[in-house]
């Protein structure tokens, strides 16, 4: 059987990958800073948990990366750990760099001292580019970080290529654009607002959603997708880098504006706008060309954002769990 290492296995990305390497005949073990202390919850929203074997760890301690390599022995290691807001990066900005760049560079260093055939993803990041203008950015594109927390995923990015040419590891980073889910938790904004306007229909709570920017501008995928391009690209023959993403950029007012409309409600009777949620920097416009990862990998989102909005609805409105068959499409 392959093994498998997730460290961030709690969040979203970790537990839908988790579920997607399951389902494809891998041994999946995964650490959290803390295993005894940490919910899981995510796991338990998809009845994985005891599939799972769970550890502490920190992954930007290195003594802490050796013990869990060591003890699990895994074939690949996916690297999903780190503070992944990019709003707390801006008051968090040393805890941000080191638990995505110190984490990254203990896990090369740590593949190079124990068995460098292990395979390695690294979770990337859109907000690396920054703004992205009229071309779609592809794996060419140059960075252009405009957060503490794109620097940190920029310079992460960076140390894997690095790393690849230098010692040969089969070492990769998905450049991911968003990819949301009803896992996401309402830190970030599309699950803040089908939160929000579920919460609204059931007549409960305030009747009002105070958001920042609605004129910024995304690519929304569905996170279950992008899970499945992660696995492709540890199970591929020769490690690259990839932009994942759908290929689609809205703006948050056309979120918000379907998000209402999914439960019967006009957002412009719901939400305002403070100035005080804007960030410090922020990313306007943002766009990604995936056709690599279609022509290498075989991968392309299928869920774009109408339909994003319409499974984060329905699974809000069902208490939070979602249809099986909403976990994943059956790629081929
Ligand atoms: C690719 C990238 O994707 C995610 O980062 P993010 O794009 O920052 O995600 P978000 O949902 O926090 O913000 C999206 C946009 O929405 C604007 N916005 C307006 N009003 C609110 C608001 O009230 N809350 C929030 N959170 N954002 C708001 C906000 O200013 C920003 O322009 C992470 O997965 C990250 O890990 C990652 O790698």
């Amino acid at each position: 059987m392959k093994k498998a290492l997730i460290f961030g296995i709690s969040g979203q990305d970790g537990a839908y990958l988790a579920k997607n390497l399951i389902d494809h005949g891998y041994e999946v073990a995964g650490t959290s800073r803390d295993a005894e202390m940490s919910p899981f919850a995510n796991l338990d929203a998809l009845g994985i948990r005891d599939s799972v074997t769970l550890h502490s760890a920190n992954p930007a301690d290195f003594r802490s990366v050796m013990q869990v390599m060591i003890s699990t022995e895994p074939r690949c290691v996916f690297n999903l750990s780190g503070q992944s807001s990019v709003g707390l990066s801006f008051n968090q900005p040393i805890e941000t760099m080191e638990s995505v760049m110190t984490a990254t560079l203990n896990i090369l260093e740590a593949i190079r001292f124990l068995d460098s055939s292990i395979r390695f993803y690294n979770a990337g990041s859109s907000e690396a580019f920054g703004n992205t203008l009229s071309h779609a950015a592809t794996e060419k594109t140059a960075f252009r970080p405009r957060s503490p927390y794109a620097t940190a995923k920029a310079a992460a990015v960076w140390a894997v290529a690095n790393y690849r040419e230098a010692y040969g590891l089969f070492a990769t980073s998905g450049i991911l654009f968003n990819h949301e889910s009803p896992l996401r938790p309402p830190r970030f904004v599309t699950r803040k607002i089908v939160k929000a306007a579920a919460a609204m229909a059931r007549g409960e709570g305030p009747r009002t959603l105070v958001l920042g920017n609605l004129n910024i501008q995304r690519d929304w995928g569905w996170a279950p997708e992008y899970v499945e391009v992660i696995r492709r690209m540890v199970e591929t023959d020769t490690p690259d880098d990839y932009v994942i993403a759908t290929g689609h950029t809205h703006s948050l007012e056309d979120f918000v504006r379907l998000a209402f409309a999914a439960f019967g409600l006009d957002w412009r009777e719901h939400v305002r706008i403070d100035e005080n949620l804007y960030r410090p920097a922020d990313i306007a416009y943002s766009a990604g060309d995936p056709a690599r990862a279609e022509t290498d990998l075989g991968w392309r989102a299928r869920i774009l954002m109408p339909e994003v909005v319409q499974l984060m609805a329905d699974a809000e409105r069902s208490g939070g769990q979602m249809r099986p068959q909403a976990t994943g499409r059956g790629h081929t």
